[in-house]
């Protein structure tokens, strides 16, 4: 709702109230319509301010509300009714001033901001466009490239960079209602003729054409098929070819087509999934609302690796203190250097000193006695991770949190050899760890619910989507990867070639494909994990049974490029060729085609045609289902911790919502069918026995996701 009050005399004050983010839900609207007639009504009332409850004016439509049946009034009549007001209306932004909420401001005559406000038009983050008028009235605003930019991209902007663009007329650093009631007296009874945005003309570039085109280029290539990012671009389109009413016509046309379709639904799932991961539950029932993280002021990491490295940076953008230990001199220098080169390039970006001083340098692991919180980032590999955590655990002082980075290692074996097991919990970073946004907490039956919380706010605090999962083999999306690669390998085997099923994979969203990543990660990386695992048979002999590895179907083709020295870019070549090591365009390898020719030939394998239905089918379903099953083993709490683990770590597409959503999506009878039949053509693959929790669902009439945790938690009641 809106509450309404007259201050300063002359001055209504309309207050949008709806925490936490004072979204505009229905009785919102409903709120502002009535009391801006009621000000506009009121003869004492020379100007209007319009404010949100708690220091936030909005967080912009409810986003709730999509999807039900909306009521209430609509928000571009709303919009434009304050636009055509004759007495001075002045939006007071303080907090975020974002879609809808920004829309509203922009129909305001003025625009005065805190300075730690934050505004924007983050729709198409959504699936959606700012459909409130903000497509027509934004470039008209701010010029057609700024507009584009915002638009886009979602990005929100601090208030100054607002102000420089135009889009508030005042920032201050005091008590922005206060200030904008002032101001609105100021001027009030001056003609507002020239503060209607909507009646202003669009500037446009002198080569109009030329800009469009090539921004729905660049557009369409980072979109990886989303649609909203290019019915953005068409909607500012209109604003700058079209008169404005005819601009409002075409936003609320493309508006209508990207808010009924899925994929709007899907970006929508993705914002409340993320916002779900943070309400974790363990099975033991500990849960975030009731574990108390510890504080942590001071955290080390040991080993200055790669990833090493990039937990430092995060950690020390963080703004605690960081107690750095590498036990290699030479390591340690170039760590020093590589470090303070993230931070600096890190800072000047953000317009911010860099952090360097709040790191410490070690070569000697007693240096972190007096840390709240270890990450051990040292060489994957459970010797010396034990190693290194008996030392920790002798050095650091009582009650300090234990936490291993680790993709694949048991982290309950490695708890069970320390003295206080509970404090130990897993930090699965990805790489960079200063950049990518994923963490994966894992905790083993042992670790304490303090542990896992303290870890999942430290994981917060470095700005990461963290997702607590249970420990198992490759946690969770490292264990659904295993049968997306697997599907890969076999897909060569019978005739298809890596640029099919990266161009299947890549049509489908992702930014690579699974033969470009693998070369980007380094094959080298699996090959080492299957030797541990002894898959690896050097030269084996050719027929069926070569292709058999400890009871299943085996595709030894990784390894065999390994042996090759066919690492990926770094080699410059793998499933690929590259011009030189370390280049990062691929292109087709005709020595790859001719290997796989004779590999075929050598096991007696006849090459069929594999169409790009069959790559998506095999790969995805595959690694749907494991997703299932981690589901059923508790591994996962819910079907939002896989989709989060997948968007932000493994580039599924957001568009798309996630593995287990688009399970839902393409409709869970169907996924079961196909998995059936693949399971019938390929029966010595368990990858592609359909999960029993699979069944169960269709079984039961296959319900939406929402309801999944209820089917999963009947389930273990009844075990
Ligand atoms: C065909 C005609 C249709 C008409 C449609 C008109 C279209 C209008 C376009 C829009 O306005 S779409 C919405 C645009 N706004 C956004 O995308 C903003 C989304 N919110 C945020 O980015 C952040 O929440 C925030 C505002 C920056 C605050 O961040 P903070 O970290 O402080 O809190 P959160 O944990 O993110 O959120 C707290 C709580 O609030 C819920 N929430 C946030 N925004 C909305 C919203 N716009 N609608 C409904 N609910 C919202 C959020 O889900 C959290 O609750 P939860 O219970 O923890 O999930």
């Amino acid at each position: 709702m809106a509450l309404y009050s007259r201050v300063s005399g002359f001055v209504g004050l309309i207050t949008l109230q709806n925490p936490p983010v004072n979204a505009l839900s229905a009785a919102v609207r409903q709120g502002i319509v009535d009391m801006v007639e009621r000000a506009l009504g009121d003869p004492n009332v020379k100007s209007v301010v319009i404010c949100g409850q708690n220091g936030n004016f909005c967080g912009g439509a409810d986003i709730k509300e999509f999807g039900t049946n909306m009521s209430g009034p609509p928000l571009v009549p709303m919009i434009d009714a304050i636009e055509a007001a004759n007495k001075p209306v002045v939006a007071a932004i303080e907090g975020s001033a974002l879609g809808g909420g920004l829309e509203l401001a922009l129909g305001c005559h003025y625009r005065i901001a805190h300075s730690k406000a934050r505004l924007g038009l983050p729709e198409v983050t959504l699936g959606l466009l700012p459909a409130a008028g903000g497509t027509q009235r934004l470039p008209r605003l701010v010029g057609v490239p700024a507009a584009l930019n915002l638009i886009t991209t979602g990005r929100h902007v601090t208030a100054t960079q607002a102000l420089q663009l135009g889009i508030v007329d005042q920032v201050t650093d005091h008590n922005a209602v206060d200030v904008a009631v002032k101001f609105s007296l100021s001027v009030a009874g001056q003609s507002l003729d020239a503060r209607r945005i909507s009646t202003y003309p669009c500037p446009l570039p002198s080569d109009s054409d030329a800009l469009f085109e090539g921004v729905m280029q660049k557009v369409r290539q980072r979109a990886h098929g989303a649609i909203a990012p290019v019915a953005c671009v068409q909607a500012v389109r209109a604003a700058a070819t079209l008169p404005y009413s005819k601009g409002m016509e075409r936003e609320q046309e493309l508006m209508a087509t990207l808010f009924t379709s899925g994929q709007a639904r899907a970006q929508q799932y993705c914002f409340f999934a993320q916002r779900a991961v943070g309400r974790w539950r363990m099975p033991s029932g500990a849960r975030w609302d009731t574990s108390k993280p510890r504080p942590v002021h001071k955290a080390a990491v040991i080993g200055l690796g790669t990833m090493g490295r990039g937990i430092t940076v995060a950690l020390a953008q963080t703004g605690l203190s960081v107690v750095a230990v590498e036990t290699q001199e030479k390591q340690l220098m170039e760590a020093k250097q590589a470090v303070s080169g993230m931070l600096e390039r890190g800072a000047k970006r953000h317009g911010v000193a860099p952090t360097l001083d709040r790191i410490s340098y070690s070569q000697n692991i007693h240096a972190v006695a007096e840390v709240d919180l270890v990450i051990e980032a040292v060489f994957e590999d459970m010797a010396l991770k034990t190693e290194v955590f008996q030392q920790l655990s002798a050095v650091c002082k009582p009650g300090t949190l234990l936490c291993t980075n680790t993709s694949a290692l048991d982290v309950d074996k490695l708890a069970s050899k320390m003295p206080n097991p509970e404090l130990v919990v897993g930090m699965h970073f990805f790489a960079p760890a200063h950049v990518m946004k994923l963490l994966e907490v894992v905790y083993g039956p042992r670790s304490s619910p303090q542990a896992v919380a303290t870890a999942m706010q430290l994981g917060k605090k470095m700005g990461k989507v963290s997702v607590a999962v249970g420990n198992c083999r490759g946690f969770v999306g490292n264990r659904m990867l295993m049968p997306y690669l697997q599907q890969a390998f076999f897909l060569l085997e019978e005739g298809a070639t890596p640029e099919l099923v990266d161009r299947a994979l890549e049509e489908f969203g992702f930014p690579m494909g699974v033969f470009r990543m693998s070369d980007l990660s380094g094959l080298d990386v699996g090959w080492r994990v299957r030797k541990r695992d002894e898959l690896v048979e050097p030269d084996m002999a050719s027929g069926q049974s070569a292709r058999i590895r400890q009871g299943s179907r085996y595709s030894p083709l990784g390894d065999l490029l390994c042996e090759q020295g066919r690492f990926g870019q770094k080699t410059g070549r793998g499933w690929y060729q590259y011009d030189k090591p370390g280049s990062r365009v691929a292109r087709s390898d005709p020595w790859l085609h001719s290997f796989l020719v004779e590999y075929r030939a050598r096991h007696g394998l006849v090459p069929r045609s594999i169409d790009q239905q069959e790559v998506l089918e095999r790969c995805l379903y595959a690694l749907i289902n494991e997703g299932f099953r981690i589901l059923e083993d508790g591994i996962a709490a819910g079907p939002e911790d896989i989709d989060v683990i997948y968007v932000f770590g493994y580039g599924w597409p957001k568009h798309r919502g996630g593995p287990m959503f688009y399970a839902g999506m393409v409709g869970l009878a169907k996924v079961l069918e196909r998995l059936e039949h693949y399971q019938q053509a390929h029966p010595d693959v368990p990858y592609l026995q359909p999960c029993s929790l699979l069944r169960r669902l269709v079984a039961s009439g296959s319900p939406p996701i929402h309801r999944w945790r209820e089917a999963i938690k009947k389930r273990q009641s009844q075990l």
